[in-house]
């Protein structure tokens, strides 16, 4: 009887629920039923109940969740190991003050599962995409929850117990050389690129959310509150082209991207409006250093220009065609093709800059403004990022088997806060510098955040992760002050922190006067999100849920109403 109750609510019979009242418990959203929350008051309490978890209420029957092995490992860091269970809703318990206007839900996106049965991915960009959610009640509750995203992907290995699509560092091995023909036939269509929406998320200006890969087909409509995947988002344009940035820069009133042409090198930038699914093409950008486009995973935006960056990092249509990656996986570092940055107008679409810049490596652009003369006329346009001094071996720090086998090495590569500077008086020409001295944030800096309603204009702040060393990824949150080239950290002893996300108070006037929310994963297994203030850069609350979370990349606010 009592295992037809649990299996009515969604709960497998073997998992623990105890009606209790005591403040040590976690109430069940659904049902008025408490979840056993287990406080960690040493180390050694930390991994006893670690080994507890597998207890925590899901609502899928363990029977239909991938099976865990290796990467399940309680040894290795909850960053780089599946999560336990498909999905999990429940509440958690507050440690500190949520400020009462942040009212609202946390969306995060990024890997959650790293293997098939008994076969790894290789690298933290494969892991298939599951959503993390918090929400912040009114009354100060935080209800929480995971779940992965159906993509065609992962139910394809869900159902078949193998890769079936092309991730970011695997593909399916054909079975024989028909099969490799046909493989081949379905990747000049697309057909065998992953829907493995695992990057970026945006509340677009119509109050859907997506989610983000850089293929184009992994473009992916999620419910906010339950997390149900409702539905590949169709372009309903005829722009066609495989490829996008996983970051467009989205706003209330628009949805800007680039779309990397590989046949034709060179990159669109197309716009979308809220409430349809049809990008218009705004203006095209030729390459300017030979045959593949380079590597866009994010732009930047000032007032009235686009920034289009051609990275010496390109795609690379060799990697692509053949099913064993090559070094840099689909890409190709070519110093020899030199680097680019673009300029473009949103309102006319014509080139309005395009110099040569240094040699560059950057995932993420932080922000971008415009420089004007006493008499209004744009000068130069200013474009800052996290960049990974010109070389690519951040990308292999990135492959699972580096991360989960640190001891102590101080192996992550050097980053620091890149500025270019684009002159429109005609040169030839661009800078880059480095807005400050990188050891103000351990020579560690990405995942990168700013106060939205400074995008394309002048700011001040921006928030990332940092490193103190010695790492072999991003260990603290900093907060950089670009104008006084200082940073200020957040750090706790073997902590892996997600993007630091930027959450303004409504009605604030001051650029830093907000929250920032970051997941947490911890190498004892566990997991919690913690908020800092956005002025002081200290710890106002946490929340720790009740098992381990895998490092998650891009976040976004979804505010009430
Ligand atoms: C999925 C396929 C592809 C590409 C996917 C890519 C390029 C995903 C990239 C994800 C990135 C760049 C995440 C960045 C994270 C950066 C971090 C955590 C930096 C830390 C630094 O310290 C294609 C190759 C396009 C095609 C096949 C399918
Ligand atoms: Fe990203």
């Amino acid at each position: 009887m009592a295992s037809l109750v649990l299996s009515a609510m969604g709960l497998h019979p073997r998992q623990s629920l105890v009606k209790v009242s005591n403040n040590k418990s976690v109430r069940n959203k659904k049902e008025g039923w408490y979840l056993r929350k287990t406080f960690f008051d040493s180390k050694r309490d930390r991994t006893r109940d670690h080994l507890m978890i597998s207890n925590v209420a899901s609502h899928q029957s363990p029977a239909s969740v991938p099976e865990r092995e290796s990467c399940a490992d309680h040894r290795n860091h909850a960053a780089w190991t599946s999560v336990k269970q498909e999905r999990w809703e429940g509440e958690l318990v507050v440690e500190g003050e949520i400020p009462s206007w942040l009212n609202g839900t946390y969306l995060r996106n990024g890997p959650g599962v790293w293997h098939i049965g008994e076969f790894n991915f290789r690298h933290l960009f494969d892991g298939y995409a599951m959503l993390v959610k918090v929400h912040f009640e009114k009354n100060g509750r935080l209800i929480a929850g995971h779940r992965q995203i159906e993509t065609e992907a992962y139910k394809a290995a869900k159902k078949n117990k193998k890769l079936c699509y092309r991730e970011f560092s695997v593909s399916p091995k054909p079975d024989n050389f028909l099969a490799y023909v046909g493989e081949l036939a379905k990747l000049f269509s697309g057909a065998s690129l992953t829907d493995n929406a695992n990057n970026g998320i945006y509340k677009l200006g119509d109050g859907r959310i997506i989610c983000l890969t850089e293929t184009q087909k992994g473009s992916v409509i999620v419910d906010s509150d339950t997390l149900d995947t409702l539905g590949k988002f169709e372009y309903s344009d005829p722009l066609g082209g495989f490829i996008q940035s996983s970051h467009p820069i989205v706003t209330d009133d628009e949805f800007l991207t680039l779309l990397p042409d590989l046949l034709n090198p060179g990159y669109l930038v197309v716009r979308m409006e809220p409430g349809t699914n049809e990008r218009k093409v705004i203006g095209r950008v030729n390459c300017r250093g030979g045959s593949a486009p380079g590597w866009v995973h994010s732009f930047t935006m000032t007032e009235h220009y686009v920034v289009v960056p051609e990275m010496p990092l390109r795609y690379s249509l060799q990697s692509l065609l053949k099913a064993e990656p090559s070094a840099l996986y689909q890409f190709e570092w070519r110093p020899e093709r030199k680097a680019f940055l673009h300029v473009v107008c949103k309102a006319s679409g014509k080139i309005a800059a395009s110099v040569e810049v240094p040699l560059y490596m950057v995932f993420h652009f932080i922000n971008a403004y415009e420089e004007k003369d006493k008499d209004g006329r744009v000068t130069a346009v200013i474009a800052d990022c996290c960049e990974h001094n010109a070389d690519t071996t951040i990308i292999e720090t990135l492959s699972l088997k580096n991360l989960r086998s640190f001891h102590g090495q101080d192996v992550l590569p050097d980053a620091r806060v890149g500025r270019f500077t684009i002159p429109f008086d005609g040169s030839q020409f661009g800078k880059l510098e480095t807005v400050m001295d990188p050891e103000e944030h351990g020579r560690g800096v990405d995942m990168c955040s700013i106060n939205p309603a400074y995008l394309g204009k002048k700011y001040r702040y921006a928030y990332a992760i940092g490193a103190k060393r010695p790492c072999n990824f991003p260990n603290s949150l900093t907060k950089l002050d670009l104008v006084k080239q200082k940073a200020k950290n957040w750090c706790e002893e073997g902590i892996v922190p997600s993007e630091p996300l930027f959450v303004a108070r409504p009605g604030a006037t001051e650029e830093d006067d907000g929250v920032v929310i970051s997941m947490i994963s911890e190498k004892n297994g566990g997991a919690y999100v913690v908020l800092l203030d956005g002025s002081t850069f200290e710890e106002i609350a946490r929340a720790r849920f009740p098992f381990g979370l895998p490092y998650g990349f891009h976040g976004c606010w979804v505010p009430e109403n």
